[in-house]
């Protein structure tokens, strides 16, 4: 009798049992299926910018919701060409037939669409930001330009002199070779002149410091193009104002009446993304962003077709470019070049670099060159920085024009680099 009772304890804690497990097998099924659902709550976020409809959608709440899980990079389905399965497989999907793709390549959530919200603010012109950022800039420079102009316009330049000369180009970051050829200019001009004045010495500097700074160099933005939004990658190591410098130059464009897409491909730092989103809205840009992790090129590639769906006048990518080797980065900012060149040129590729890091700037310089062709540089902080020699260096270096200098934390302290008027802060103003 015992054994009956222990019998059919058994069977009705193991039909139990089975009935657990296929409750839960269930469940799961029903909830990976759901995901796939278009009726699903937060469906809306990502078909918006797969499926071309014109309208962005806004996240309720969450600045997350819609967006594409981390790690979506490396789900084995992807390839180099075909970024988190956002275009289908055999070849690019083109502009606004994305959602088009196999079912399988379809990623379950992808970028999300941040539109702007009012109120917009109207950012400072371009031109003549420069002269209005001048005095931050003389003052940080105060020691190049006045130790040099002390040096030269004294009756006495002997060798000694000209050592200190040679000692406060170098100090100033500007590089030896530069240097070298600006003494030899400096002192062949003194021996031909004489006696000097100090308006003599000040012109006579002035000039040699425009020959390394170039007059002629096409420093404009390639920042529109004919029937396509202009593309423009921004690519830097972090802490040296990457994201900043892209709300900045999205500033200045919608200041010259410019429509501006902000790509936030950063997607290794989330505060990245909200701090470019932050800074499209300001100026009534919208923002394309991913998740935290996902992938880069997938984030700027959406960026591009909403800009290419918007008829936007430029989109603005901001890129993570972390230096944690060399092949990574040229891998990842390759892979972003590529998979953008599906939809559209890259137009302009702006290396942002810091320039209170001296000779690291230089260093840093070299690796991206090395990945990616850079087009402009832009130097930022030298509002902190009495070496502004580095836009000399910096040149010669890459053999790239700097465009557009950062001179302080504030919203429109991005200026459009002018020669004239970056020497003229060196030397400050005529005694
Ligand atoms: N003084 C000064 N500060 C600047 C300038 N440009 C940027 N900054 C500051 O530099 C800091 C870093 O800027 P970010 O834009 O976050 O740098 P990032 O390169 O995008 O960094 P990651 O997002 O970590 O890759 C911020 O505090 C900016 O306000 C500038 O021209 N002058």
């Amino acid at each position: 009798m015992e054994l009956v009772i222990l019998i059919v304890v058994i069977a009705v804690v193991l039909v139990g049992m089975v009935g657990l497990v296929a409750g839960t097998a269930l469940r799961s099924r029903s909830r990976r299926g759901g995901s796939r659902d278009a009726d699903r709550p937060d469906a809306g976020a990502a078909p918006s910018a797969r499926s071309g409809v014109a309208t962005p959608t806004i996240p309720p709440t969450s600045p997350q919701t819609g967006a594409a899980p981390p790690g979506r990079s490396g789900l084995p389905g992807e390839t180099a060409d075909s970024p988190a399965g956002l275009v289908g497989q055999g070849g690019p999907a083109p502009a606004g037939a994305a959602g088009t793709a196999g079912a399988d390549s379809v990623p379950v959530t992808g970028p999300e669409i941040v539109a702007p919200r009012a109120p917009i603010e109207v950012p400072a012109p371009a031109t003549g930001r420069m002269v209005r950022l001048r005095a931050r800039l003389a003052r940080s420079q105060n020691a190049l330009g006045r130790g040099l102009l002390a040096l030269l316009s004294g009756d006495n330049l002997d060798e000694e002199a000209w050592e200190d000369v040679e000692a406060t180009l170098l100090v100033a970051d500007v590089g030896v070779t530069a240097t070298a050829e600006m003494v030899e200019a400096l002192r062949e001009r003194t021996r031909v002149l004489g006696a000097r004045t100090a308006a003599d010495a000040r012109l006579m500097l002035r000039d040699e410091l425009l020959a390394q700074v170039g007059t002629t160099t096409d420093r404009s933005l390639r920042t529109s193009a004919p029937d396509r939004p202009a593309v423009v990658l921004v690519v830097g190591v972090n802490g040296t104002g990457k994201t900043t410098t892209c709300g900045k130059i999205a500033r200045l464009l919608v200041a010259d009446g410019r429509s501006v897409v902000l790509g936030a491909a950063d997607t290794f730092r989330a505060a990245a993304a909200d701090q470019l989103e932050t800074w499209g809205g300001r100026v009534g840009a919208t923002t394309v962003r991913g998740a935290e992790g996902a992938d880069p090129a997938s984030v700027a590639f959406e960026a591009v077709k909403r800009g290419i769906d918007d008829g936007a006048d430029t989109v603005l990518v901001d890129t993570a470019g972390r230096l944690h080797t060399k092949v990574g980065l040229m891998d990842e900012l390759t892979k972003i070049k590529r998979v953008v060149g599906k939809q559209s040129p890259v137009d302009e590729v702006l290396l942002v670099l810091d320039s209170t890091t001296g000779q690291n700037a230089l260093v840093q310089a070299r690796v991206f060159t090395e990945a990616v062709d850079i087009t402009g540089v832009v130097l930022t902080k030298l509002d902190g920085t009495a070496k502004g020699g580095i836009v000399i260096a910096v040149q010669r270096e890459l053999g790239v024009p700097v465009k557009l200098i950062g001179l302080g934390e504030g919203p429109d302290d991005l200026a459009p680099f002018e020669p004239e008027a970056f020497v003229d802060a060196l030397l400050g103003e005529p005694a």
